[in-house]
C-alpha cells in the first residue's frame, strides 16, 4: 500500500473537489483513479537515517520521529525518482505528450535535492503539523554545496527553502508551482552543519498560496535566512507550455 501521507490526502480532497460543479473530464478522472489504485512502493525512502547523517541531523530525526507517535507530526517520506500516484497525476495532466513519450529523458530524471551520492549533497528530512499548517525540514548541506569556501552556496539554500515551502503549498493546496521566492541571508551557513527550516502557510487567496519560512541553527540562536514564497495552485484546464 502507498504509505499513508498528508501529501496523498491533500491529493484526494483536491481531486475529489468538483471544478463549478462540473465532472473533470473521463482522462482526468483515468489519471484520480490510477493515483489512488494501490501500487507497489519498492524505491528507497532517501529521508531515513544513512551513514553520512552526523549526530545532530540524527537527533532531530529521532525527536520528531517521537512527536510523530501521537499523530500531532507526520514523517514525510521522499524518493530521488519514484514514479508515485501524485507525479503520476501531474504528469498525466499537466505534461506535454512529446514530453511523456521521452521515456529514455524520464527514466534519468531525479528529484534535484536527491540527486547525490549519501552526504555529498542534501541530506535533509521533513515533518508536517497538519493543525498548525507547519512543515520543518532538517537539513545537512554536504560539500557538493560550496559556496563561499567552507560554506553553502546561496542557490543550493535557495533550493532547499524552496524544496519546504513547496511541500507546505502542496500539502496545503495540491499540485502548485513557485512563482516568487524572495530570500534574506543573513548569516552564512557552515558546511556540513545541521539547519532547520520552518515553514508555515500565512495566507490562501483562490489559487494563491502565501508561505513563509525561516532558516535556524537546530538550537535556534542563529538565524540564517528567512523568505517568502508564493505559489499557485495549476488550473487542470491549462496548458503550462
Ligand atoms: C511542482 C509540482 C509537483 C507535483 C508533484 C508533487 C509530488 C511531491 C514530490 C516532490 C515535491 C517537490 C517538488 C519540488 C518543486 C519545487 C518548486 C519548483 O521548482 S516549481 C518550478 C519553478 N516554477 C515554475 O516554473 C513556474 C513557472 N510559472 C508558470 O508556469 C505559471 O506562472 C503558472 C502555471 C504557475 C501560473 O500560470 P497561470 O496562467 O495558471 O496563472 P496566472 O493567471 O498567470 O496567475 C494566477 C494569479 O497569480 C498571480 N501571479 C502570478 N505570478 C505572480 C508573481 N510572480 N507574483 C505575484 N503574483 C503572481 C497573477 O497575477 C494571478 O493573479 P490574479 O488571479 O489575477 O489575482
Amino acid at each position: 500500500m502507498f504509505p499513508a501521507c498528508a501529501v496523498r490526502l491533500r491529493a484526494l480532497h483536491i481531486l475529489r473537489a468538483p471544478r463549478g460543479g462540473v465532472l473533470p473530464p473521463a482522462g482526468e478522472r483515468r489519471a484520480a483513479q490510477k493515483l489512488f489504485s494501490s501500487e507497489k512502493v519498492i524505491h528507497k525512502d532517501r529521508s531515513l537515517p544513512n551513514s553520512s547523517w552526523n549526530s545532530d541531523l540524527k537527533l532531530m530525526f529521532d525527536q520528531f520521529m517521537k512527536k510523530c507517535e501521537d499523530g500531532s507530526w507526520e514523517h514525510l517520506p521522499s524518493y530521488g525518482s519514484r514514479s508515485s500516484q501524485i507525479v503520476q497525476y501531474f504528469k498525466e495532466v499537466f505534461l506535454e505528450t512529446k514530453l511523456r513519450k521521452d521515456e529514455q529523458m524520464l527514466s534519468q530524471a531525479r528529484l534535484f535535492t536527491r540527486s547525490y551520492e549519501d552526504g555529498l549533497g542534501f541530506e535533509y528530512v521533513m515533518f508536517h503539523n497538519e493543525q498548525e499548517k507547519r512543515t520543518v525540514c532538517f537539513c545537512q548541506g554536504g560539500p557538493y554545496l560550496q559556496g563561499p569556501p567552507g560554506f553553502l552556496h546561496g542557490g543550493s539554500i535557495a533550493t532547499i527553502i524552496d524544496e519546504t515551502a513547496s511541500m507546505t503549498a502542496i500539502i496545503a493546496g495540491g499540485i502548485v508551482m513557485t512563482v516568487n521566492l524572495n530570500i534574506n541571508y543573513k548569516r552564512p551557513i557552515p558546511l556540513c552543519s545541521v539547519v532547520v527550516i520552518n515553514c508555515q502557510v500565512d495566507k490562501i487567496e483562490g489559487r494563491k498560496l502565501f508561505i513563509s519560512c525561516d532558516v535556524r541553527s537546530i538550537d535556534e540562536k542563529t538565524l540564517y535566512s528567512d523568505a517568502t514564497s508564493l505559489f499557485i495552485k495549476l488550473d487542470p484546464n491549462k496548458s503550462l507550455t
